[in-house]
Formats: C-alpha cells, sequence, structure tokens
C-alpha cells in the first residue's frame, strides 16, 4: 500500500477529528519479533509517536510522520485480502495513541485475527488484544544532540520525561497476557532492565517470568544486529530472559514491507 501524503502533528490530539487511522503501511509478512517470531501476519503500520527513540527504525512513523487516512473498514478489507495469515501485528509508530486503535482492535477480534500490539508501554487502552508486546524505553534511547538523526536534541526532554509510564505499563501487563521486550545497546542496558523488570514485579497483580522478558539487540541492518546478537544472547543466558532475534532484518535486511 502506498504512502500517501505528509502528516504533520500525529499525536493524542493531533488526530480529534479525523475518522479512521493514518497508516504508513500495511503489509504481510513473517512476524520477525518476539514469542510468534515466524509466524505470517498481516502488519498495520500507524503514523506518529508521542516518542522520539533516536534509533527508530520506522522514521517515517515518528521523526517525519506519513501516512494516509483510511477508515477502519478499508484497513479491515485491505487486512482479509492477505488470506494465508490469521495473525495480525499492529504497530506504529506508537498505535495506542489512536483512539480509533480500540475499534480496529474490536473488528479484528470479530474477525478470528489474533492481534499483536507493538507498543512503547506508556499508553494504556482497553482492547480485544490478544498479546500486548510491550517495549518499553530505555535511557540509552534518548535522542541527545549527539544521536538526534533530525535535529539538536529538541526531542531530548519530552522523550526523557514520557518514556516510561508506571501505570500504564502495568495496566498493560495486568490485562493482557505480554511480553517486555528490550531493545538492548549493550551491556549497560542490564542494570535499567533489572530495575524495571523489578518495578513491573512489584506493581502487578500477575507473574512476570524470565521467559517473557526479552532482550533484542539494536539495528536496522544485517550489520549492525552481526556485531551485537551474540552479545545480546549471551545476556540473556546470564540472566535468564528470552533472546528475540529480528527475523525480518537477518532476512531481508528490514527492507520495505517486511
Ligand atoms: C517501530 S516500533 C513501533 C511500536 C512502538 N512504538 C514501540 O516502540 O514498541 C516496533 C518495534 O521495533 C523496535 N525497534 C525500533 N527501532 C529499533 C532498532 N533500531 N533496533 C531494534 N529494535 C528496534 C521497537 O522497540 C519495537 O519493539
Ligand atoms: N517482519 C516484521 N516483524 C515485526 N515485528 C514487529 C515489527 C514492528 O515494526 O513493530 C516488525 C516489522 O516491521 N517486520
Ligand atoms: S517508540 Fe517506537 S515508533 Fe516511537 S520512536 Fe521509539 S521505536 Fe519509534
Ligand atoms: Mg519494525
Amino acid at each position: 500500500m502506498p504512502v500517501a501524503s505528509n502528516v504533520d502533528e500525529l499525536g493524542p490530539e493531533g488526530d480529534a477529528e479525523k475518522e479512521g487511522l493514518p497508516i504508513n503501511e500495511l503489509f504481510c509478512s513473517l512476524q520477525g519479533e518476539g514469542k510468534f517470531a515466524g509466524i505470517p501476519s498481516v502488519f498495520v503500520r500507524t503514523s506518529g509517536c508521542n516518542l522520539r527513540c533516536w534509533f527508530c527504525d520506522s522514521y517515517h512513523t515518528s521523526w517525519e510522520p506519513t501516512g494516509a487516512w483510511l477508515s477502519i473498514e478499508d484497513i479491515v478489507d485491505e487486512i482479509l485480502s492477505y488470506d494465508q495469515a490469521d495473525h495480525v501485528v499492529f504497530t506504529g509508530g506508537e498505535p495506542m495513541i489512536h483512539e480509533e486503535s480500540v475499534e480496529l482492535l474490536d473488528e479484528l477480534a470479530d474477525h478470528g485475527y489474533h492481534t499483536t500490539v507493538e507498543t512503547n508501554g506508556t499508553i494504556y487502552r482497553d482492547a480485544a488484544i490478544d498479546l500486548a508486546s510491550i517495549s518499553p524505553k530505555l535511557a540509552s534511547s534518548t535522542p541527545t544532540a549527539e544521536r538526534d538523526p533530525k535535529g539538536d536534541g529538541e526531542w531530548a526532554d519530552r522523550h526523557k520525561q514520557r518514556r516510561i509510564d508506571m501505570d500504564a505499563l502495568t495496566a498493560l501487563v495486568d490485562k493482557y497476557e505480554s511480553q517486555l521486550k528490550f531493545v538492548v545497546t549493550g551491556g549497560d542496558d542490564m542494570v535499567e532492565i533489572e530495575s524495571l523488570v523489578k518495578r513491573v514485579r512489584d506493581a502487578t497483580n500477575t507473574t512476570v517470568p524470565g521467559e517473557d522478558v526479552l532482550l533484542m539487540p539494536e539495528g536496522m541492518t544485517r550489520e549492525e544486529l552481526d556485531a551485537k546478537r551474540n552479545d545480546v544472547a549471551e545476556l540473556a543466558m546470564e540472566y535468564g530472559y528470552r533472546y528475540t532475534p529480528r527475523l525480518h532484518v537477518d532476512l531481508w535486511n528490514d527492507a520495505p514491507g517486511t
């Protein structure tokens, strides 16, 4: 599905008067990340995000959001056209900033789809979600002036302030089957990961076993992953967490539509 137009201000306030959802891309591939890696899935990528990770592999949904506004009905029709998949991965950008996400997820449940929502964990909504795939953002994701892909660190403070919302995170873990999927840039991230996992375990009413805490190497290209994946796999073994690959990068080098 082609990207149609530029969208300037997409956020919790930016789409209040529009109907449907701003869609950046919609395609069929294999789930590349997490406990369902390898399963044929239709990916629906919304545009707009409340954070700005320096490493964001979906630049045109966060730093420069683009997309076409589609009605829920048109989105569902397009998903139905891929009859090889019974899983839908709803991602972004940050899909949970959009109120109409709830309607889409409810429709998908009515059609019998298994839904995974890829979210940064800062916004809770009550919806038909089969797996909340939560990727809380660590301090190492902050777009400092040196790492900013677009400007000079203008987003750093907002990003820092918003990246962890314990109430939203706990509500997601309490309500849905979930996985916590951390993007690991190196061993220095582990102190913060351990502390966050402890805080979530202390706050939630459910258990969070080590197998539901996933370490994923940071990297948008095969070369970047080549340099990091073994170190991250070793960290997973050392700490008792699960390692997740990025299959779409390993297989297709994160080409569009994969
Ligand atoms: C583009 S995000 C969209 C969903 C949501 N905004 C989030 O961050 O979870 C999809 C997934 O890609 C991960 N991701 C983004 N850029 C990455 C990178 N350079 N290396 C590894 N994972 C990355 C995110 O952490 C998240 O798990
Ligand atoms: N194949 C594939 N698997 C994915 N799992 C999560 C993705 C995402 O961007 O949220 C993603 C993606 O972009 N491609
Ligand atoms: S939260 Fe997700 S979509 Fe937003 S900037 Fe970070 S990785 Fe990209
Ligand atoms: Mg992706």
